[in-house]
């Protein structure tokens, strides 16, 4: 395994592989890896010849007053665990590498960003759309492996690949949870010990709201307000959001149907989580 820092080298390596006939899986991520992560190696190395992981917390897609600095960050535990997983390269560059200047240039995404996360932080998505086209161009997949627990970057993506004419697949891969049913994230170690108890209560309440679909409701905002309800008296956590939408349009709903999307962000002391039930309805 590999660990490159500039951009040139990477983009040196891949044409080399390119030019050998190798597929290229690319697996971006901002680190401090957990089971989550490895599944996405998994799967782009089950399906790539080479596997690119890259790690680098964009501090484009952070607003002023949220939590770039208190990201959590271990590169020599990240390092260990990509190479049991038999990264080829990581891609690890710093923040002046990839921003040398002030940016002349940004993606701004003009759709599906009015609600959920595009909303609570405006401006991430253009961030998120203007790092990823750089790793696009720097990498230069074959495929590019995204989880569902960022359902709505999923979406953006697949948008910013459609409408830029990135030459690459877009997989999406399954949340993985805890024991309890708490989505993996990085973030989890900042949350205090009973709000590590309570946060399981995400998980929960979006499971309450598949029952009571499954029992015949269909008006979602009767979901809505039960899984506030639940939130609120099972946590100390502040509901940022509880919405429901079409997907992967993002478009409000009457009534429950076709592709759903019931997503939740609740923020506690140092962190904010999100989640998500993305459903069929017939
Ligand atoms: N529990 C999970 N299941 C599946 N994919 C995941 C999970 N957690 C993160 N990912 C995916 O891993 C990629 C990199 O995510 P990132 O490095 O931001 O980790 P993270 O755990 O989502 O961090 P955080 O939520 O704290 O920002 C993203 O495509 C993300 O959707
Ligand atoms: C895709 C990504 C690596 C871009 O910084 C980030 O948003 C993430 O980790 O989901
Ligand atoms: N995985 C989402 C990246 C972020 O929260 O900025």
């Amino acid at each position: 395994m590999k660990v490159i820092t500039t951009i040139k080298e990477m983009q040196t390596e891949i044409k080399q592989q390119k030019s050998e006939g190798k597929s290229i899986g690319f697996v971006p991520t901002m680190g401090y890896l957990h089971e989550g992560h490895l599944t996405l190696i998994k799967q782009a190395r089950q399906e790539n010849d080479i596997v690119v992981l890259s790690i680098f917390v964009n501090p484009l897609q952070f607003g002023p007053t949220e939590d770039f600095s208190t990201y959590p960050r271990d590169f020599e535990r990240d390092r260990a665990l990509a190479e049991c997983e038999h990264v080829d390269y990581i891609f690890y560059p710093t923040v002046n590498e990839m921003y040398p200047t002030e940016p002349s240039v940004k993606v701004i995404v003009q759709a599906r960003t009015d609600v959920l996360c595009g909303k609570s932080r405006p401006g991430h998505f253009d961030g998120v759309a203007t790092v990823v086209s750089k790793l696009f161009h720097i990498v230069m997949p074959t495929r590019a492996y995204f989880g569902k627990k960022d359902a709505q970057q999923v979406a953006v993506i697949e948008g910013l690949v459609s409408d830029l004419n990135f030459p690459l697949d877009v997989v999406a891969v399954e949340i993985v949870r805890e024991e309890d049913g708490l989505a993996k994230s990085s973030r989890n170690v900042n949350l205090l010990p009973e709000e590590r108890e309570q946060a399981v209560v995400l998980y929960k309440s979006l499971q309450e709201a598949k029952k009571a679909i499954d029992q015949g409701e269909q008006n979602p905002h009767s979901l809505i307000i039960l899984m506030k309800e639940m939130i609120t008296s099972n946590s100390s956590g502040v509901v940022d959001y509880a919405e429901i939408y079409s997907y992967p349009q993002l478009k409000p709903l009457e009534k429950l149907e076709g592709r759903i999307i019931i997503a939740l962000a609740v923020k506690f002391t140092k962190v904010r989580l999100i989640d998500n039930l993305i459903l069929d309805i017939e």
